[in-house]
């Protein structure tokens, strides 16, 4: 059973959501088909992912199968408000939001969840962003003092974040979103990802389950990103467990991207591995881990799904909001 929430008084509140063991969970693929094979499954693998076929079967399949009957039942209710509007109804996509922590899997979640979608029998258009091409660019960032704040909710152009999301969930024919690359640390200048009206998107990143800000004129909050969601994952572990993947994976990222004269750690390519594991326990104590503790994780009670992961960074859990 889900923990209760305590209450400073009075009995405690009880939990909306439902917990269960992967097993149990697995069952409730029911006989949703398995449409991708291993060759898939490793294209979609992020570094330091420990995902397989079993995990697919087991805990993405019944995901897949619950997402389906949200898809059609969100669909049913839009119908309801436009019928309601005495309006003609325009298709509107299904938004679905992965949150969590950096380095705890959150792509892997959301290429896989996306790949699955693609194959239902409708067989539905399906996008995905990533949350980092609305970072602001490194130039502003240092402007204002924010580089060890990446990835916090101020190194965000939050407003673009939130009109890219409410265009296309309005059903714009066009919407662009900058793009951020990894390897260069920073927005690529000139390129951008389109998304033309698809059937569904997805949108992955740290703070995709923010909520609304304060309005600057004491207004109250306004629209957060999620308000636009119809379903939302977050990607849960124990932080002691993510510090280390994160460490793990510098390690790797050293003989890989590392090792490309264009990559912003290019200096770290040659470090043992002593210096390596300083610089990245550097980083994630001084940024990732505060950034978790402050803003993510405690959005984690807004998602409709979390999945929680063990030290070996398979799927152990699944708590599902029924309330
Ligand atoms: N410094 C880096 N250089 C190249 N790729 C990176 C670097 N840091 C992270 N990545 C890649 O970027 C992706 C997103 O990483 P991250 O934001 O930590 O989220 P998560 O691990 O939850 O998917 C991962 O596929 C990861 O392997
Ligand atoms: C780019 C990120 C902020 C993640 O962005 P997201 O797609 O989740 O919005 C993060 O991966 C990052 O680079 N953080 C800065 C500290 C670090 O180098 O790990």
């Amino acid at each position: 059973m889900p923990p209760m929430a305590s209450s400073p008084s009075g009995p405690p509140i009880p939990s909306p959501y439902v917990e269960l063991d992967r097993d149990d969970w697995a069952r409730l693929r029911d006989q949703h088909p398995m449409h991708l094979d291993a060759a898939d499954i490793e294209r979609l693998r992020g570094l330091g992912d420990r995902l397989d076929m079993a995990e697919v079967e087991q805990v993405y399949l019944p995901i897949s199968r619950l997402l389906s009957f949200y898809e059609r039942a969100t669909a049913r209710l839009h119908q309801v408000t436009t019928d309601f509007l005495d309006e003609r109804a325009a298709r509107t996509p299904f938004l679905i939001g992965v949150a969590g922590s950096v380095a705890v899997g959150k792509s892997t979640t959301a290429r896989i969840l996306a790949e699955l979608i693609r194959r239902w029998d409708t067989r539905p258009s399906v996008e995905l962003v990533t949350t980092d091409g609305f970072l602001h660019a490194n130039a502003v960032l240092e402007r204002r003092g924010l580089m060890g704040r990446k990835g916090f909710p101020e190194s965000y152009d939050r407003r673009a974040l939130l009109r890219f999301v409410s265009e296309v969930k309005a059903g714009r024919a066009e919407v662009r979103a900058p793009v951020y690359s990894h390897l260069v640390y920073d927005i690529v200048p000139d390129e951008q990802i389109v998304v033309r009206r698809p059937d569904v998107l997805v949108v992955e990143g740290l703070n995709v389950l923010q909520p609304p800000r304060a309005h600057p004129n004491g207004r109250g909050p306004g629209l957060a990103v999620s308000d636009f969601f119809d379903f939302s994952v977050y990607v849960d572990a124990h932080v002691g467990d993510i510090k280390r993947w994160y460490v793990e994976r510098f390690l790797s990222l050293r003989r890989t991207a590392f090792a490309d004269p264009e990559s912003h750690f290019h200096r770290y390519a040659s470090l043992s591995d002593e210096a390596a594991v300083d610089v990245a326990v550097d980083i994630w104590d001084s940024i990732n881990a505060p950034n978790l503790m402050e803003n993510i994780l405690p959005t984690r009670s807004r998602a409709t799904l979390v999945l929680l992961k063990g030290p070996e960074h398979t799927v152990d859990r699944v708590r599902l909001r029924r309330l």
